[in-house]
């Protein structure tokens, strides 16, 4: 590079006439080439000694493991408020409760590992077939604790990675799952609300994407879960956007499944919550509804349709002539 400048410069001194202009020009071309070469080197070089090496090694590398016992560890000392789970076995519904009421349910890092171990009970759960998402105190959640948020400024890639991975085991539960948006669903509540099957919402709730307004981008996975839900066009407005929506406009939207016909007192929507998953969704025998879940996940996690249907029919097989069917032939049933 260096050689090249000098170069360069001295044979500029010597080509003064016009006739030396095309060589001249010849010249300055090298010389920009390389210089872009040089700095085309040289920034990433500066880049990899200004940035933490773990950092640009997560962010950038598609092959990245984070690794999640350590980022569990670090968010647990974020403390505040729980994230409380009650299975019932008699109805195969479970409730799981967000509970920082006086944040209006916001996330702390503490909450997120909660939650995280109630996503793996239920992963274990063979008698369930219904979940319930909810907040405590009539607000369903509000986002991010903005007290955690400000401490752990420096911790975004990680807690990211962390709360991917729980709200993708929970978006793959072999349950049926609900979110009761109730009061604020905000930021990384709305998040949170994307990660369930379906979405209830009582007439007098309000819910946003804000995060835009926030100076963020989602950080828990609702751009993909969106994109998936709604298609491109509405997942760009509802996230560029920031609107707060009340219960009408989300369910035209799309965004939510079902608006409660009146305002109750929160325990009495989230009873009339229960009536309506059981009703659609959680009739049926447990071992059916999570054996159809994970055929539907199946699917959609390979949409290849020969890999897909292979599963399908290994799954069809294993019920064809079983006491399920038989029972059902033997009931007459008239479906009417
Ligand atoms: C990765 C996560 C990304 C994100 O989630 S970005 C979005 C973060 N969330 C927010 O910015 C919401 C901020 N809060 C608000 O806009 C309002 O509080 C909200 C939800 C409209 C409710 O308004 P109001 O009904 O007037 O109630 P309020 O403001 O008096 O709130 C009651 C108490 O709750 C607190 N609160 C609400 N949301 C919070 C949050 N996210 N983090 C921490 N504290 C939060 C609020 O500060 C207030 O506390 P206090 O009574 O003043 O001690």
């Amino acid at each position: 590079m260096l050689f090249t400048l000098h170069c360069a410069l001295s044979d500029y001194e010597v080509f003064t006439n016009e006739a030396d202009n095309v060589r001249m020009m010849s010249i300055l071309r090298t010389l920009i080439i390389s210089m872009a070469n040089f700095i085309m080197k040289i920034v990433p070089k500066m880049l990899n000694l200004l940035v933490p090496r773990r950092f640009l090694a997560c962010a950038f590398s598609s092959s990245c493991q984070p690794d999640l016992g350590a980022i569990r560890r670090e968010l647990d000392k974020f403390e505040g408020g729980t994230v409380d789970l009650k299975m019932d076995e008699q109805s195969g519904v479970a409730v799981m409760t967000l509970n920082n009421p006086l944040r209006l349910n916001s996330m702390t890092g503490r909450m997120m590992v909660d939650m995280a171990d109630c996503i793996t009970r239920l992963e274990n759960w063979p008698s369930g077939k219904g979940l319930i998402l909810t907040g405590t105190g009539g607000n369903f959640c509000s986002g991010g604790d903005l007290t955690f948020v400000r401490k752990a400024l420096h911790y975004g890639a990680e807690m990211a990675a962390f709360q991917h991975d729980a709200l993708t085991r929970l978006l793959n539960l072999p349950l049926i799952s609900v979110a009761l948006l109730q009061g604020h669903t905000l930021g990384g509540g709305a998040e949170l609300a994307t990660a369930c099957d379906y979405r209830v919402i009582s007439p007098s709730a309000k819910v946003g994407f804000v995060q835009i307004k926030m100076g963020l981008t989602t950080g828990w996975g609702a751009t993909t879960r969106l994109v998936h839900l709604l298609g491109r066009q509405k997942a760009i407005s509802l996230l560029t956007s920031g609107k707060v929506m009340a219960a009408e406009e989300a369910l035209n939207e799309g965004l939510v499944d079902h608006v409660l016909p009146y305002s109750l007192a929160s325990s009495d929507e989230l009873g009339e919550c229960k009536k309506w998953l059981i009703a659609n969704y959680c009739k049926h025998d447990a071992d059916l509804i999570q054996a159809t879940k994970k055929s539907v996940i199946y699917a959609d996690l390979n949409r290849d349709i020969k890999v897909s249907l292979q599963h399908e029919r290994d799954v069809f097989a294993k019920y064809w002539g079983g006491p399920a069917q038989k029972a059902a032939l033997s009931a007459n049933i008239k479906h009417k």
